[in-house]
């Protein structure tokens, strides 16, 4: 059976046969320009993972890698139908919304004495007690909680089954090398493989695999287990959200027909077309604007290839989307109901 595309391969090919999403190259360059001088700041730098998100582990443990692998199993679908009414949860008198509500739900649950990020723990915990770890703090339960509970039983399992219930055995046997764990993590992690069909080619885009990797190297602090040489081959990592942003910052276009559906609030199926070629313009979008930024630092004589790559890019759009949500709001993201991002 013919494997399929890596992410970036795949992100060229659908970016060549898109006909309803198009990166705009110049708006490309124009948002490479916007960032020049962000790369040096705290939200464009690997610290940034740690000192801007007051959820995210602040040590470098054992536990906060575990913390990082319980976390992206989980990591998907957070969006509601209606804007206005949405999950959430409460957490040290703060409420939280999206992914930031799963992290809080995490931590309130650690908090409470349930070891939630113990593969031995949710390998075995029940629908029942996933619903309680996950309680809503309005009456929006979380999205797909069924599915969550399968893919907690199905990881834990193989943890405990593969790596001594250690996530950090798997990241050790990567040996600094973020393609072998990725690698290890699709051939291990069945609810990771997030894949498609388009015009015939098996395609790619390991949204939660990536992030995983890319999590990993920021909970390590690129030191360590986790000083991955490769880590610049990773791309972007195909949420929701990035779609979005890349949009609003005019660095890629949807069709008027495209357009059209995502404002009347379409739910596509994992797989189709228009969200294949969302995902993947998206991608491809990204690695122009990472390639042209590099560049404009290379006319100043500045090699900066340690501290440009699609991780920190994402990262950075990533968050600026949840900073700029109202700004944002006329441009519509992209709604499927789906494990894999
Ligand atoms: N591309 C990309 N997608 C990301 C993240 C993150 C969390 N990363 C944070 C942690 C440390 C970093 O510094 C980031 O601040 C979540 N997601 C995805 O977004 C969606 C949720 O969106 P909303 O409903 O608005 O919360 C959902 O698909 C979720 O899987 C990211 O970083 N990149």
């Amino acid at each position: 059976m013919e494997a399929f595309l890596p992410p970036l391969e795949s992100a060229k090919f659908i970016a060549d046969n898109s006909k309803d999403v198009s990166v705009d190259e110049e708006g490309a360059r124009r948002v490479a320009e916007s960032l020049f001088d962000k790369v040096s700041t705290a939200e464009f730098g690997l610290e940034g993972w740690k000192s801007l998100h007051e959820l995210n582990p602040q040590s470098a443990s054992k536990e906060a890698v575990a913390w990082v692998f319980l976390v992206d199993t989980l990591n998907f679908s957070f969006w509601s139908e209606r804007e206005e009414q949405k999950y959430l949860v409460k957490y040290k008198g703060k409420m939280y919304s999206g992914y930031w509500s799963l992290c809080a739900a995490v931590n309130r649950a650690l908090d409470d004495g349930i070891p939630i990020t113990t593969a031995s723990y949710f390998a075995t915990v029940t629908l029942d007690q996933v619903k309680h770890i996950f309680r809503s703090d309005t009456e929006v339960p979380i999205p797909l909680i069924e599915e969550r509970h399968r893919v907690l039983n199905e990881s834990g399992t193989v943890l405990l089954e593969k790596f001594g219930g250690s996530f950090l055995t798997c990241v050790k046997m990567s040996k600094g090398s973020a393609q072998k764990l990725l690698h290890l993590i699709l051939e291990n992690f069945p609810s990771y493989r997030d894949e498609a069909v388009y015009e015939k080619k098996k395609v790619s885009f390991y949204k939660r695999a990536q992030i995983l990797v890319a999590d990993t190297w920021s909970v390590l602090e690129g030191r360590g287990d986790g000083s991955f040489e490769d880590i610049s081959s990773l791309t972007i990592f195909a949420d929701y959200r990035i779609p979005q942003v890349l949009v609003h910052l005019k660095a890629m276009k949807y069709s008027e027909e495209l357009m059209k559906k995502l404002r009347e609030g379409t739910v596509f199926q994992s797989g189709d077309k228009e969200e294949v070629e969302i995902r993947g313009c998206s991608i491809w979008c990204c690695a122009l604007i990472c390639k042209h930024l590099l560049e404009l630092y290379e006319k100043k004589g500045q090699d900066m290839r340690d501290k440009i790559n699609a991780v920190l890019l994402d990262y950075y759009l990533w968050d600026y989307a949840r900073e700029h949500r109202e700004e944002m709001k006329d441009i519509p993201f992209h709604q499927v109901r789906s494990i894999y991002y």
